[in-house]
């Protein structure tokens, strides 16, 4: 006998895979009943269908015309009768930032193995960990990464978060994130990204014991693509390859819950029926999913590692030029072709805090301990690069093209420090011998010149 989510879930794999629209910042319509979408203007006396008009605004309306975000929505009722008397509910394992630091670790250069698999049933929502957060959520600064892991579907539970977009990053399991605008699924080595304010639900699709991965909670300006200045018009990543669902609705009059996450806290509705209940939509504030597999990267074809960010997928600005809030990197499969060259990351020290983790495959400067699934931590000015014997293959191997494959590690680099959680202090799985990583990197140098 299948329980309620069971069956939804084999409901849904019988369903077709969701269809997408493509291109980056679009404006976009879409129905999903014929006629639905007003032609010509957006808010008609009566709407086809019987349907109300509304719109959700992810910009200020005075905003410049290049990021100026609103989508019109034709839905079964208005979102105020998604709302009600809210409830304070609690989630004490997602933190936002400025969050109280309630720990005793001393600084230091983080890394740890992947959330353990959850000893009790947990949904998306419940299955989130906030690793660290940075900034201030209040003043739409910073942003927090956090990690989750989960074995249920939500299925009558329906989220948004008004105190930024999420930037989900599956690493093991695909998930179908079903948004007010549709459906997206998305698979590791695929990313998605939901809008401030956007409801929707996560459900498992595949059959895993544990459904995994990172989200980067994005406090300030939204994810754009970077410049790519004297790249010119194409690499990286590019627009067409980003895909936005087409409108999908749940028609459902059954007891449902919707949360919400608020300044940092929580609260909860409960109504008769399901939120998801968009029928036709148009604008350019919408949900998109991004294959990373399609990242075009370029790079160092004579001599020296360059800046990592060129691999800059998205990058959300802070106001201050060249200094992003949060910037998404990724470090994709790639030829080494560079001649004469210290081919990985070289040390460095960074006024940018970096929260690493992996996808599939290896990171070239760490082979071991950095594993799929897990995190590192290298905080502003906290010195970091190649373990040993990373430095020793690098320094000593033929330096003939070579390439870097099945891999992919991805950072969430921002330029504010990024504080720790208790929770993440505490993990089991955090690698208290982390820094030996580099304790044979000893003096070389005696003073007598020649190569050592
Ligand atoms: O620290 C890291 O592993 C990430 C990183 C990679 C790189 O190629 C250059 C700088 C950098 O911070
Ligand atoms: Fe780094």
């Amino acid at each position: 006998m299948l329980d309620h989510s069971e069956k939804r879930r084999a409901m849904d794999a019988g369903q077709q895979a969701p269809a997408y629209m493509p291109g980056f910042g679009n404006d976009f319509e879409t129905e999903s009943l014929p006629g639905a979408l007003p032609q010509g203007q957006n808010s008609p006396q009566k709407c086809e269908y019987g349907l109300y008009a509304e719109q959700l605004s992810g910009s200020p309306f005075t905003a410049p015309r290049g990021t100026n975000e609103r989508s019109w929505l034709y839905r079964i009722r208005p979102s105020v009768r998604h709302t009600g008397r809210f409830k304070k509910i609690d989630y004490p394992c997602w933190k936002t930032a400025p969050h109280v630091v309630e720990h005793s670790m001393a600084l230091g250069q983080l890394r740890w193995g992947p959330l353990p698999a959850p000893s009790e049933e947990l949904n998306f929502l419940e299955g989130i960990r906030t690793m660290t957060t940075a900034g201030d959520a209040l003043t739409q600064a910073g942003m927090a990464a956090h990690a989750y892991a989960f074995n249920v579907d939500m299925v009558d539970d329906y989220f948004f978060n008004a105190d930024g977009e999420l930037l989900i990053v599956p690493e093991t399991g695909a998930i179908r994130v079903f948004t007010e605008l549709g459906k997206m699924d998305v698979a590791p080595s695929e990313i998605c990204l939901v809008p401030r304010g956007m409801m929707f639900k996560v459900i498992r699709l595949g059959e895993e014991t544990v459904w995994r991965g990172y989200i980067c909670e994005n406090y300030g300006a939204k994810f754009t693509l970077p410049d790519r200045g004297p790249i010119g018009a194409n690499c990286l990543a590019n627009p067409r390859d980003f895909k936005t669902p087409v409108a999908a609705y749940e028609d459902k009059e059954t007891p449902c819950r919707v949360q919400v996450k608020w300044c940092g806290s929580f609260h909860m509705v409960e109504i008769g029926h399901s939120p998801l209940d968009v029928v036709a939509w148009h604008g350019n504030y919408a949900p998109y999913k991004y294959d990373l597999k399609t990242y075009s990267p370029v790079g160092a074809i004579l001599f020296d590692h360059p800046d990592p960010s060129i691999f800059t997928v998205l990058t959300a600005p802070s106001g201050e030029e060249g200094t992003a809030n949060v910037d998404f990197v990724i470090f994709p499969p790639r030829w080494l072709v560079a001649e004469h060259t210290f081919r990985p990351p070289w040390y460095h020290r960074n006024i940018m805090s970096e929260f690493m983790g992996l996808i599939y495959g290896r990171y070239d400067a760490k082979e071991e301990g950095f594993v799929p699934g897990g995190m590192s931590l290298h905080n502003m000015m906290l010195a970091h690069g190649p373990d040993f014997s990373g430095f020793e293959k690098a320094s000593n191997g033929e330096l003939k093209p070579v390439k870097l494959d099945n891999t992919m590690a991805f950072m969430f680099e921002t330029r504010f420090p990024q504080q720790l959680t208790r929770f993440a202090a505490e993990l089991e799985t955090l690698q208290d011998d982390y820094i030996d990583c580099w304790s044979g990197l000893d003096r070389k140098f005696d003073g007598t010149p020649g190569i050592k």
